[in-house]
């Protein structure tokens, strides 16, 4: 299974560029999806699931046209939008059957079975019959995943579906989508940078609709190989820096800057060369289009 998509554009009426031209393709397994706020990772997202339309370019799963065959590609996709709402007075057992009777699964029997063995695998058994309403963040979400699953999906969206939870609960959902990432396709868009270095085996940075990198998370690292200087100064100093050197990222605390920038030789001006982080990639990229010093 292979998501081919090619110079896919989209502009909203107002004239938001979302999308410029992305080209991307995605393999079986785990595909990061990262970039800023407003980057454009909703609309792809959206317009992969069919619930929106590109202006240009094209998207096929496995030789279904996307963007055409609407019906074909939602027989294989299941989504996890980054809000969904729920029925508060229904439990996530009605409410998976419901679902699951939506997605044409007719027989009785056959829901139930689907349901039980649904709720399972999302660790919801036990609170199959509380009502959504009462479920906490991290219940909902894997609720969420539970009823994306149903329809035995071959191709899964999740857009940033681990805001709020806390890391126990990031956790449980991340394993939870690993294990389903080893026969499907899965596409997870995250702000968490070091999320993408531990679960996915290809990952793509957009920003202002523009694909900034896409490929493996280590030839990405590998790529930054002693290259990352940094060095801690007086916030009040940034001005000195700024200039001379491409600064990637920066840290306050307490009133002291960290200051990380990339060069092919050492900078001098008691820059220490340290160990390059996924991170360090991810706004290496991202200061080609947007300042990121962030005072
Ligand atoms: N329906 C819309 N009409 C007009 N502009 C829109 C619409 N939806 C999104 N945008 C704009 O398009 C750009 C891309 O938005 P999108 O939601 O795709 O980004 P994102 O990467 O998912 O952001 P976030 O991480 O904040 O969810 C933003 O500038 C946004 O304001």
């Amino acid at each position: 299974m292979q998501l081919i998509i090619s110079s896919l554009s989209k502009t909203y009426p107002n004239g938001v560029k979302a999308l410029n031209n992305v080209s991307l393709t995605v393999n079986q397994g785990m595909f990061g999806l990262l970039g800023p706020n407003g980057a454009g990772k909703s609309s792809l997202m959206r317009t992969i699931a069919t619930l929106q339309e590109a202006d240009s370019g094209t998207v096929t799963l496995d030789g279904i046209d996307v963007l055409h065959q609407k019906q074909e590609v939602r027989q294989l996709l299941g989504y996890l939008p980054q809000d969904f709402g729920i029925y508060p007075r229904i439990s996530a057992e009605q409410m998976l059957g419901h679902i699951a009777r939506l997605k044409g699964i007719g027989k009785k029997s056959e829901r139930k079975e689907l349901v039980s063995a649904l709720l399972e695998k999302v660790n919801l058994a036990k609170d199959k019959r509380k009502n959504l309403g009462t479920y906490s963040g991290g219940m909902k979400q894997r609720f969420g995943i539970a009823q994306a699953l149903i329809g035995n999906p071959k191709l899964i969206i999740v857009d940033e579906p681990t805001a709020g939870l806390d890391p126990t609960e990031r956790n449980r959902f991340y394993n939870l989508l690993s294990q389903i990432g080893e026969n499907t396709i899965v596409i997870l868009s995250t702000h968490i940078v070091e999320d993408v270095r531990t679960l996915c085996s290809d990952m793509a940075i957009i920003c202002q609709g523009e694909l900034l990198y896409t490929g493996g998370p280590d030839a990405a690292l590998s790529e930054l190989d002693g290259k990352i200087y940094s060095k801690t100064i007086h916030k009040d100093e940034i001005y000195l820096y700024r200039e001379d050197h491409k600064i990637i990222s920066t840290q306050l605390k307490g009133g002291q800057l960290n200051l990380r920038t990339i060069s092919d030789t050492d900078p001098g001006y008691g820059f220490v060369q340290v160990p390059a982080g996924l991170e360090d990639f991810y706004f290496s990229r991202i200061a080609e289009k947007a300042d990121v010093v962030t005072l």
